[in-house]
């Protein structure tokens, strides 16, 4: 079955029912080192791990590690451009839940990312990127603590689809030819514009499905949270990108209110809602410019459509959503995306889950985590319905590699991602406890060091993992 690699003899698979895990007491996990700085902090993670789960359950359980290959050292193992194998496919396939270290993805031209890559052949289609803050982590921010996020990427589509053709190339300037002669012409709304003929080409498919089984994937994760973080934003660049960007919000509000009627409120709705409730006898037309500003100016047929969504809200959800039961619903709405990035730090308690498209949450994750303590404090998920890859929101960092003084902390919170994801929430929170007190009391490495006042000497990465292991209690 396997080439070059060999599962361990002992343990047992992760399988997946309904999408969701079956664990048993000894999985088999498959783990990828990664490139870079891979090589400094995946040792610095399996001992965490290793320690929690030996201290959480003495013996009762344990994770089988099966080494799997890929990025560069796959190409040492397997010979050049192997950068990943089949076995590794195979093994992630075969085991479930695999976790892994960042991988090189060269600029401009060479491979395409193996990340993505991972994402799209098992399908794990939510990217989830938690942002909160350990308390001690120095900050740009003055009150980090008021961030407490969720970034719901979508995983598989949009640009990173990575559908493109070089300017120049023959296809590429075929397919401009084609759209600038045919369909462009064909399409009134484009009126003259041309693409200019010099131009590279990429394709940014945004699916109904694909956006609305990440919606509801958030939805679901919102309902489990605190009544207080029960709300999901969509963020989309919706204004410019129509049909892209703007479908996803439309298809993410349909999947709220269709699909979960009675457990969400709009935005919108909650407006109409509570004007009535403050004021029972208000008119329609009323309540419509209570929610408009700018409803005044409107065209007749425009003030008309938002009479009657008015209308269409109360005699709908009055019942179950009106006299306030709609404080206990999540709440849906969104934003876009140039101001997401804005309110989450002028306003960073008004949000929890960010959902969104696969560039928007690839920004949108990196300057959350910034917030919070920066890319050391930043870990992740990649979640399908039969299988999950664990992994940090930052990549290889070269130039720390190999020097043992790069933050583990968010290939190790992937890793409790992982735990949590198995059922294993004892040793999930052992490690949140250590890397918490680890963190309260300034044992850090140099990227949190250098941001205390007064200055402390940082830990080595290895030095780190055993500060955490210390504080377990
Ligand atoms: N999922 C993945 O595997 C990903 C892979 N990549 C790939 O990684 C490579 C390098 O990308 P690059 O743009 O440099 O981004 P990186 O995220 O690798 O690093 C950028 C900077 O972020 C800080 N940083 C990153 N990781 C940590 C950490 N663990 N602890 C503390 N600080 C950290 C460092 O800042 P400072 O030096 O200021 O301390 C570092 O120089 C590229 O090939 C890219 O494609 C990128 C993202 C995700
Ligand atoms: O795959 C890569 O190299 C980069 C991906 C990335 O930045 C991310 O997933 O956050
Ligand atoms: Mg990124």
């Amino acid at each position: 079955m396997y080439e070059k690699i060999t599962p361990p003899a002992a343990g047992a698979k992760i399988t997946f029912k309904n999408g969701e895990p079956i664990v048993p007491d000894n999985p088999i996990i498959p783990f990828i080192r990664g490139d870079g700085t891979g090589i400094d902090i995946w040792p610095a993670t399996q001992k965490v791990l290793d320690a929690a789960v030996a201290k959480a359950y003495k013996g009762q359980r344990q994770i089988s590690w099966f080494k799997v290959y890929a990025g560069d050292e796959a190409c040492d193992l397997y010979g050049t451009y192997q950068y990943l194998p089949q076995d590794t496919l195979t093994a992630i396939e075969e085991y479930g839940v695999a976790i892994k270290g960042p991988l090189t993805t060269p600029v401009g031209g060479g491979i395409r990312s193996l990340n993505v890559a991972l994402r799209q052949i098992f399908d794990l289609y939510a990217c989830v990127r938690p942002c909160r803050y350990y308390a001690g982590t120095p900050s740009p921010h003055k009150n980090p603590e008021k961030l407490d996020v969720i970034v719901y990427r979508e995983n598989t589509e949009d640009i990173y689809l990575g559908i493109e053709w070089r300017q120049g190339s023959e296809i590429g300037d075929r397919l401009i030819k084609i759209l600038n002669e045919e369909l462009i012409p064909a399409t009134p709304e484009h009126g003259k514009k041309r693409i200019p003929l010099d131009s590279g080409i990429g394709i940014k498919p945004i699916s109904k499905t694909g956006s609305q089984r990440l919606v509801r994937r958030a939805i679901k994760h919102a309902l489990l949270l605190p009544k207080n973080k029960q709300q999901v934003t969509l963020v989309h660049k919706g204004n410019i990108m129509k049909y892209t960007e703007g479908a996803f919000r439309d298809w993410g509000y349909e999947v709220a209110t269709s699909e979960f009627r009675q457990e969400t409120v709009t935005e919108r709705e909650s407006w109409i809602l509570s004007n009535k409730e403050k004021n029972p006898n208000i008119s329609l037309e009323e309540n419509a410019r209570e929610i408009d500003p700018g409803f005044d100016n409107l065209t007749d047929e425009k003030k008309a459509q938002i009479v009657k969504e008015v209308e269409t809200v109360l005699n709908t959800i009055w019942a179950t959503h009106g006299d306030g039961k709609w404080k206990e619903k999540v709440l849906v709405n969104d934003r876009i995306a140039d101001s997401i990035f804005q309110q989450i730090q002028t306003r960073p308690d008004e949000y929890s889950i960010l959902a969104t498209m696969n560039l928007n949450g690839d920004y949108l994750s990196d300057a959350a985590a910034a917030i919070v303590g920066g890319l050391g404090m930043g870990p992740g998920a990649n979640i399908g319905d039969s299988s999950a890859i664990f992994e940090a929101t930052h990549g290889t960092a070269p130039k720390h590699a190999g020097l043992d003084r790069i933050n583990p902390g968010s290939v190790i919170l992937s890793g409790v991602m992982m735990l949590e994801f198995m059922g294993w929430q004892e040793a999930a929170d052992l490690i949140k406890k250590g890397l918490s007190d680890a963190i309260a009391s300034s044992q850090v490495t140099y990227d949190l060091a250098r941001l205390l006042e007064p200055p402390v000497k940082p830990l080595k990465c290895s030095e780190f993992a055993e500060a955490i292991i210390q504080h377990f209690g």
